[in-house]
């Protein structure tokens, strides 16, 4: 019998009300209890008082020496009692545990825990217990376990407790022999009694050390197996493309490409031609032109008879693709559609049936583009961004509907190597590892507000130089409305500053039609100055625009300043990114210093990670890095990339998917539903 499919309900003690409680911390199972791991240890280790230091919490065992003194305070009160250790007197109080008073007698053993005051020779204890009635915690490290509402920390660890004498023994081991051997790794019914009730530290190390190995290595067992079934399902489009007409549209580009991407263009290009599904990201920082790669293998796909789909996060961007791919493309007669929320009626209708008889080649849109009503005579390729990252989920969603496209997705934050193997662990990466020849770096500045006088002469500087500026406006999360309200202030304040320039004002309350206006005036150098919300920070480029100034700029996050400020530099002129900011904590002024101290966005993302955590990065739940019950994925970095490793090695060797000791690992990917019953023996 599995233990994930033993209800926790059949652990004594567990009433349906309790386990209802238990649902709520993600515990069903059995299983889902012995994996609930504790977050820290108390130490109720019996120390001597001669080595506690003054405000220690420490655990003592005593004799009783007096009789027990008990003051009442109304409905609180006070006891004290003589004690004696190794020697030493001192006096042990307790609040409000009257009750105890019968228990103190003369001559008698205790067992006391708490905070020593050692110059009034005081004991202020918050548990205690006598020897002679048997100990439950005295002598050992007590798990601490995250809890809440009717479930105590006293109940969990009996419970767990419970668990695992009713089950203990049918604990299985998981993990190969070999790996084991490999890392020494304690078994793993020993590893998760000791987590819970560790005899020592460094026994509860040891245990730690083996669960950490074993979710990081299921985790990528999970991404590797998908990553080698979806190089062995052949089922890809094998796209047939020449040589010779590739190169003419390269040609046809405004500018040579760089090195980097040639590399990923070949990369590209080679996994649409294997008839395997295509499953890469391609990353690279601001600016380092990942757009015209997007349109090399969307051209590809064309001209190998098929079409491509472009998901873009904003309408603002869809609508920017569109422009320019229409550009790039229209010598070749490929046509090229734009879907978004703002397509509607007759418009959208005609749109769906030109996609679906293949008359409309590229589709540029937002996430909806895939899903519902939309049909394609033969869709063989999504480029798509970052924030719309195919989860394993929906990869079968579009298997589903008949097709089996190359998915090529797009990430604008350089991601930290730590997470890119574990978020995208099942994909192909290529990197964008240079911006274009000829860019000057971007000078960023960090200035107070009392400084906003001397940016105004700086933003006018720049317009009379013919180039253009932004000025970015908090994003207060709360409230859309006051967002929108500071944009709309700042907006007004700078038309008074700047009578002679044109301003323009973008948030996302605007029609999309208003936005789209606003966007091309600015792109046209109508507009010289644009005032806007975050909603210019993915993916908009104007090359004209030099300045890049942002309001109260601690109060976004490092990449996303970096995203910001990545709007600047995409140009052949000098650039510059002000930010405004009077941060009052510590982490705030980190934050501004990393912004001045680099303008490489890898050593931003690394500098990121280290301020925020990795739970963070990507600032929302969707981000796809999972949450791990024990690893962390910055301290366990190491055995994160072991585990990758050994994974890969694993799933690569033919006797994974046959042998007999590798079965609890398949089951695993079966139950993960990696699997879905199809290479299983
Ligand atoms: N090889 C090149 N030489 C010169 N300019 C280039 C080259 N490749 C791209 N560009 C130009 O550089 C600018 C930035 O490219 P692109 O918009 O593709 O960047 P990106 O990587 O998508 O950046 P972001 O993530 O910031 O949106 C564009 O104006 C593009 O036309």
């Amino acid at each position: 019998m599995d233990l994930n499919d033993i209800p926790v309900r059949q652990v004594s003690g567990v009433s349906a009300l309790k386990a209802g409680e238990l649902h709520a911390f993600g515990v069903f199972t059995v299983n889902d209890l012995i994996e609930y791991y504790p977050y820290r240890y108390e130490d109720y280790r019996l120390r001597s008082l001669t080595e506690a230091k003054d405000g220690d919490k420490i655990t003592v065992q005593a004799k009783i020496m007096g009789i027990p003194v008990l003051q009442r305070y109304g409905k609180k009160s006070r006891l004290t009692c003589k004690m004696v250790a190794e020697d030493w007197m001192f006096t042990a109080t307790w609040f409000n545990r009257h009750f105890l008073r019968e228990e103190l007698t003369a001559g008698r053993e205790i067992i006391l825990t708490g905070k020593w005051d050692m110059r009034r020779s005081q004991l202020t204890v918050s548990d205690s217990e006598f020897p002679d009635k048997g100990t439950l915690r005295s002598g050992s490290l007590q798990p601490v376990y995250s809890v809440g509402g009717k479930i105590t920390q006293a109940w969990i660890r009996k419970t767990i407790g419970q668990a695992l004498l009713q089950y203990g023994e049918m604990i299985p081991e998981n993990l190969p022999p070999e790996l084991l051997r490999e890392y020494d790794l304690m078994p793993r019914r020993r590893a998760i009694q000791r987590i819970h009730q560790p005899q020592d530290s460094e026994e509860g190390q040891l245990a730690r050390r083996r669960m950490v190995y074993e979710e990081l290595f299921l985790f990528q067992l999970k991404l590797q197996a998908y990553r080698a079934m979806n190089h062995d399902r052949m089922d890809g489009v094998q796209h047939e493309l020449e040589n010779a007409t590739i190169r003419e549209f390269v040609r046809s580009l405004p500018f040579e490409l760089t090195d980097a991407q040639k590399k990923v263009e070949l990369e590209i290009l080679q996994d649409m031609r294997s008839p395997y599904c295509m499953n890469r990201l391609l990353q690279g920082d601001v600016g380092s032109g990942k757009t015209v790669i997007a349109a090399i293998a969307l051209f590809a796909a064309v001209k190998s008879g098929h079409q491509g789909a472009f998901m873009v996060p904003t309408e603002i961007l869809a609508e920017q693709h569109v422009r320019s791919l229409t550009k790039l493309f229209e010598p070749f007669g490929i046509t090229v559609g734009l879907l978004t929320g703002s397509v509607t009626g007759r418009r959208r209708k005609d749109l769906l049936a030109s996609l679906q008889m293949g008359m409309t080649d590229i589709i540029v849109g937002t996430h909806a583009l895939i899903q519902e009503d939309v049909f394609f005579r033969s869709l063989s390729l999504v480029v798509t961004d970052e924030q719309h990252r195919f989860g394993v989920n929906q990869r079968s969603i579009l298997r589903r509907k008949g097709f089996n496209p190359d998915v090529l997705t797009m990430t604008a934050t350089p991601i930290p190597r730590t997470l890119a193997i574990t978020a995208f662990g099942d994909m192909d990466v290529s990197t964008l590892s240079e911006r274009p020849k000829g860019r000057k770096p971007i000078s960023t500045y960090w200035v107070k507000h009392g400084m906003m006088d001397r940016v105004l002469g700086f933003i006018s500087r720049e317009v009379l130089l013919g180039r253009q500026a932004y000025l970015i406006c908090p994003l207060i999360e709360e409230s859309e409305k006051l967002d929108v309200q500071n944009a709309i202030d700042l907006y007004v304040g700078m038309q008074q500053a700047f009578p002679d320039f044109k301003v323009g004002l973008l948030h996302g309350r605007m029609t999309a039609a208003e936005k789209d206006e606003v966007m091309r005036a600015f792109y046209d150098n109508e507009v010289q100055l644009l005032v806007s919300t975050t909603v210019v920070e993915v993916g908009v480029d104007v090359p004209n625009a030099t300045l890049m100034i942002v309001m109260d700029a601690d109060r976004f996050g490092l990449s996303q300043l970096h995203q910001l400020r990545g709007r600047v530099g995409r140009g052949e002129h000098a650039s510059y990114c002000v930010l405004i900011a009077d941060p009052k904590s510590e982490v705030g002024q980190e934050r501004m210093k990393v912004m001045t101290d680099t303008d490489d966005g890898f050593e931003v993302a690394r500098r990121d990670l280290e301020l925020r955590g990795p739970g963070d990065f990507f600032g929302t739940k969707q981000s796809g890095v999972p949450e791990f019950r024990i690893a962390d994925m910055v301290s366990d970095f190491k055995v994160l990339e072991a585990s990758r490793d050994d994974a890969a090695r694993l799933v690569g060797d033919p006797s994974f998917w046959t042998s007999p000791q590798y079965a609890p690992l398949r089951s695993y990917l079966q139950r993960e539903q990696i699997l879905q019953g199809e290479l299983i023996d």
